[in-house]
């Protein structure tokens, strides 16, 4: 089912995320609750802060080549730890959690996570592209830490100036 989704500047988003500790039939049914609500906002990344669950779990599921997010390429990433990182790359990232703004963040070019799936078994992913942006877009949600921290100070009065007004449009006044 679909859970409702924090939004800066909602302070809860700041808070560290735990490890997982029993991969039982609760978190399974959290993870499924997690994908209805990460596809039903168009989403194609979401981490367990951004519906209050402070645990170190995050989903992605990136389009395929004919723009389809597929299931069957779901991943569901539990107790993340970046083992590897290189090089250096730029991306326009935004998030369920600050909705209607997109800028540029610099982030590693590739990274490699050891992690734990669903049922617990130690996985390894190598990543690069925006699979690499996604794992550590999300991975910072697990340290309290949304994208637009990562901005320049000119950049985050822009985004600070434009937040506003995005939030005075929604908000119809
Ligand atoms: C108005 C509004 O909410 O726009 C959106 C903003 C962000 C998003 C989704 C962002 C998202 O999934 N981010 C995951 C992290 C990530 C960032 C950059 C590259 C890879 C992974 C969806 C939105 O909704 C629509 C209809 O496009
Ligand atoms: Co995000």
């Amino acid at each position: 089912m679909q859970l409702p989704i924090v939004t800066y500047p909602d302070k809860r988003l700041k808070q560290l995320s735990e490890p997982v500790e029993r991969f039982d039939e609760a978190l399974h049914t959290f993870l499924d609750d997690m994908y209805d609500t990460m596809i039903a906002s168009n989403g194609i990344g979401l981490a367990a802060i951004q519906v209050a669950k402070p645990l170190q779990v995050l989903i992605i599921n990136l389009p395929d080549e004919q723009g389809e997010q597929e299931r069957s390429e779901l991943l569901e990433i539990i107790n993340p730890q970046i083992v590897l990182s290189d090089g250096t790359t730029f991306y326009q990232e935004g998030c369920l959690s600050v909705p209607g703004f997109y800028e540029d963040v610099e982030r590693f070019e590739t990274v490699t996570v050891s992690y734990r799936d669903r049922h617990g078994n130690e996985q390894v992913l190598e990543a690069d592209g925006l699979l690499s942006v996604a794992v550590q877009h999300e991975m910072d949600h697990l340290a309290g830490k949304l994208f637009i921290e990562k901005l320049s100070y000119t950049r985050r009065k822009k985004f600070e100036k434009e937040y506003k007004r995005i939030q005075k449009e929604k908000k119809g006044s």
